[in-house]
């Protein structure tokens, strides 16, 4: 079971590369410079692209949406919404990033609206995803105050309430679409050390949905894995945080399928 799985991902971490596929990302300040050059090193195409003046365009003609709501304004959100319509029209698939969404009334406002639009993936740390089912969680702002596992049970009611594939990223990441889940290991400590390493995740799960639309659930896994893959590299290298963020550009760069299929560590539940 684990082989199959971790052969498909390998199979589409090889697609995701030769494809290059043109992702539209609007995410926030803090994020959008790394998450670019992730998407970048690890082959995909990343566009930044926010206003309502063009979000809906651009929405129609990349392979996939990624929308993280990490740093809000009512000009972006318009733009967030455009983006989505346009996605959901042109028949894109696109991915939520909730960030925070329990903080403030604004939030939480925002995320109801964009969550009507479908997302075909919502990617968030086990807070997020707690809170996003309905739960109380310990979130504190943007970090995570819950371990992945209390999530589990949120995730799987989401996904299928959404009808949407549902990611909690933390130690162990978990995958579900409301009847079939995974548990994928690897990366390292310092990964939430990082801030919007999360960030560029819901980035490159876009570029993974870009290429098999029809297959949200393993395209899901295998960006997380290949999150996970790279992470445990970098970790042998960096000597902390700072370090840890070239060493992880670096290592998703040069990563090749066999490694990936060898370091891959996804079991299904
Ligand atoms: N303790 C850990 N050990 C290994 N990997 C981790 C750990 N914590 C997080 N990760 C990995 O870090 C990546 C980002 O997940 P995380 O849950 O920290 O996102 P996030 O809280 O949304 O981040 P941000 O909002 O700062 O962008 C994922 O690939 C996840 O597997
Ligand atoms: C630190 C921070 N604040 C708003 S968004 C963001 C990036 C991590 O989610
Ligand atoms: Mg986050």
């Amino acid at each position: 079971m684990t082989t199959d799985l971790s052969s498909t991902a390998t199979a589409l971490f090889e697609k995701m590369r030769a494809t290059n596929p043109l992702v539209h990302c609007i995410t926030n300040y803090v994020a959008m410079n790394y998450a670019a050059n992730v998407l970048l090193a690890a082959g995909a195409s990343p566009a930044m692209v926010h206003t309502p003046e063009e979000s809906g365009e651009f929405a129609a003609i990349a392979g996939a949406l990624t929308v993280n709501i990490g740093t809000l304004s009512p000009h972006w959100v318009e733009g967030m919404i455009a983006a989505a319509q346009s996605a959901n029209a042109a028949g894109k698939p696109w991915v939520l990033d909730p960030v925070a969404h329990f903080a403030t009334r604004y939030r939480r406002d925002v995320v109801a609206e964009l969550l009507k639009l479908n997302p075909t993936v919502i990617r968030g740390n086990a807070s997020e995803i707690i809170a996003l089912a309905g739960g109380q969680s310990a979130g504190q702002g943007v970090d995570s105050g819950d371990p992945v596992e209390q999530a589990e049970g949120a995730a799987r009611a989401l996904a299928t309430a959404q009808k949407a594939v549902v990611a909690v990223t933390g130690e162990i990441d978990f995958v579900t679409d409301g009847t079939r889940a995974v548990r994928i290991a690897g990366g390292s400590p310092l990964m939430p050390k990082i801030t919007a390493m999360g960030c560029a995740l819901t980035g490159l799960v876009g570029a993974y949905v870009a290429i098999a639309k029809d297959q949200a659930f393993e395209a899901t896994i295998a960006a997380l894995t290949n999150f996970a893959v790279a992470g445990s590299f970098a970790s042998q290298s960096a000597n902390g945080p700072a370090s840890f963020m070239t060493a992880f550009v670096d290592g998703l760069h040069s990563l090749d399928a066999t490694t990936f299929n060898d370091t891959a560590r996804i079991e299904a539940l």
